[in-house]
């Protein structure tokens, strides 16, 4: 029974899922950096929200680690890549506390525009400070938005409705979208000296970090209200304090900030200034919305191998899950084949589908070859961590699909282009095919030559030149050596050309046996191959 670790608080309705799907979830919440690194390795999941940071070295601690599943949107608290490069899927819920945080966008801009803190306090001390809060009108205002993705457009839309002109800077936002959502798309420079309001809504990255620094704050019109309900490490806090002191900014109104949980901040106490405990996604619905979307998510990974929403792996939904698997397999042993024989690497990988599964979602298919082709060089290596491994080693990568396939419903081919070295004549391409025939994986093809056959866990390769004789001879040697034969699949090019045997065997064979086999006349290469 797969095991989850629910790290930081998440609504029950997370734990009943897990549980109504048989997967044993335990409640673990406020672990320090090392309480979590002495159990990680107990789960297959790991379950989120921005409190619990899985950095590489839980990551590395966490040997049994499958997915983590963030409930929310922002994966800036988990290392992605460690996690890539670990084959752990990460998975956030990207629509489940949208509209939640986009309204606290909004209320926070009102109260920012009407001090409303800190009339309110006022008000209840007894001091009934009318005259000390004039606001501002936000209708007919010009609102900037930085990142207009899922929360900027459902700002935009909200302030529209309150009669804002809306200016949008973000690179990826098309002019499509943009006319669709009422925008105007601008570069950051038109925003910073139009907005009466700035909302930022990006996520933290390398280019967005300090994307409101000191130099573009300077730029903003005298008395703009800031609001920040995405990430701290967005704005410089520093330069907003000084801005604040000297009134350039009339008001600011954030949710985050650089450092989490913020008990002190160099803004708190700052004229004009309203701060919330990062409650952007803090309302009953969004909170059982990414709870039950993050838990229902993991569980389909953790069952079925369905993927969703997934930062670093192609998306299979739970329909195409039982399809793919069969082709998923067969292009892992295809991989795995070419992997091993391929004792000088490779420069560059082609795969071919074809028939059938040239219609399917290939990118799992895909990862599942390229992570079987690697497991020879690289040994830990999966699906997740499989493609960006190849990205980065510069190997080229590229995927050919035809609808019909002459001889088989279906059949994947790798191919891949061997590098010329000193002790080897074996250049260009090696190609290899299969097939799924009733559910189950099967070799069609080595190196161009046709042959048919089941793979066995255990298999002899040999690639020989076609003589008699040749096939009595490695039958004995196998009798000789104790060997059973399982299956016993042949292929040739032509009458006394190249030709290849792929034998099944029960059992692993010494290390002499492939020696031994390489000494025999006409044979030109033998290799034990795993599955
Ligand atoms: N305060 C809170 O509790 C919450 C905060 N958030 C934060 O809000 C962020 C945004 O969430 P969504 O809108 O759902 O994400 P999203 O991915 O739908 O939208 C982000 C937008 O930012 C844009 N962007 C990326 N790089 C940019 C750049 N250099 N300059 C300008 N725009 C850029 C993207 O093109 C995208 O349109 C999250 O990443 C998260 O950090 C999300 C939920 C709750
Ligand atoms: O989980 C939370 O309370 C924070 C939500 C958030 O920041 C996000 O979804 O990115």
């Amino acid at each position: 029974m797969p095991k989850v670790l629910i790290a930081d608080d998440l609504s029950q309705a997370a734990v009943d899922i897990f549980t109504n799907r048989g997967i044993e979830a335990d409640i673990k919440v406020g672990l320090s950096k090392d309480e979590l690194i002495a159990i990680a390795d107990q789960y297959d999941g790991l379950a989120v929200r921005s409190a619990c940071k899985p950095d590489a070295d839980v990551i590395a601690a966490a040997t049994n680690l499958k997915v983590i599943g963030r409930a929310g949107i922002g994966v800036d608290n988990i290392d992605i890549k460690a996690a890539t490069a670990k084959g752990v899927v990460v998975m956030n819920t990207p629509f489940g506390n949208a509209v939640t945080t986009a309204e606290h966008a909004i209320a926070m801009m009102f109260a920012a525009a009407r001090q409303i803190p800190a009339a309110d306090q006022g008000t209840q001390a007894g001091k009934w400070p009318k005259k000390s809060f004039v606001g501002t009108e936000l209708s007919y205002k010009t609102l900037g938005l930085i990142g207009c993705g899922n929360i900027g457009a459902r700002v935009a839309e909200r302030a529209k409705g309150l009669i804002m002109k809306v200016v949008a800077y973000d690179p990826f936002l098309t002019e499509e979208r943009a006319i669709e959502l009422g925008v105007e798309k601008v570069d950051l420079d038109a925003l910073l000296a139009r907005a009466d309001v700035i909302t930022l809504h990006t996520p933290l990255t390398e280019q967005t970090r300090n994307i409101l620094s000191k130099e573009a704050l300077a730029k903003a019109k005298k008395g703009l209200i800031l609001v920040n309900c995405a990430r701290g490490g967005l704005v410089d806090e520093t330069a907003v304090r000084e801005m604040l002191d000297s009134g350039h900014l009339a008001a600011a109104a954030f949710d985050v900030f650089a450092e989490e949980p913020a008990k002190e901040n160099v803004l708190f106490g700052a004229p004009n200034f309203i701060a919330t405990p990062h409650l952007g996604a803090a309302t009953v619905e969004a909170q059982e919305n990414v709870a039950l979307q993050v838990a229902e998510q993991m569980s389909d990974y953790l069952l079925s191998g369905a993927v969703t929403n997934a930062l670093n792996m192609p998306s299979v939904t739970a329909d195409e899950a039982p399809r793919l698997k069969p082709f998923i397999e067969l292009a892992e042993k295809l991989g795995a084949f070419a992997g091993q024989v391929s004792d000088h690497g490779f420069e560059e990988v082609v795969i071919e589908y074809e028939g059938e599964v040239a219609e399917l979602n290939r990118k799992p298919v895909t990862a599942a070859a390229l992570s079987g082709l690697l497991h020879a060089s690289r040994g830990d290596v999966n699906m997740v961590s499989a493609p960006s491994i190849l990205a980065e080693s510069g190997v080229k990568l590229s995927e050919t699909k035809t609808e019909e396939s002459p001889v088989y419903d279906n059949l994947i081919r790798i191919k891949v282009k061997v590098p010329r070295t000193a002790n080897s004549d074996e250049t260009g391409w090696r190609s290899l095919a299969g097939t799924v025939s009733a559910g189950r994986p099967r070799i069609v093809e080595v190196k161009g030559m046709p042959l048919e056959g089941a793979f066995s866990p255990v298999m002899l390769y040999v690639n020989n030149i076609d003589k008699p004789g040749f096939i009595g001879a490695l039958g004995a040697m196998l009798g000789e050596a104790g060997i059973n034969i399982a299956t016993f699949h042949l292929g040739r090019q032509d009458t006394g050309g190249e030709a290849i045997a792929l034998i099944g065997i029960d059992g692993q064979p010494p290390h002499e046996l492939t020696e031994k086999l390489d000494a025999l006349p006409h044979v030109r290469y033998a290799k034990v191959l795993n599955f």
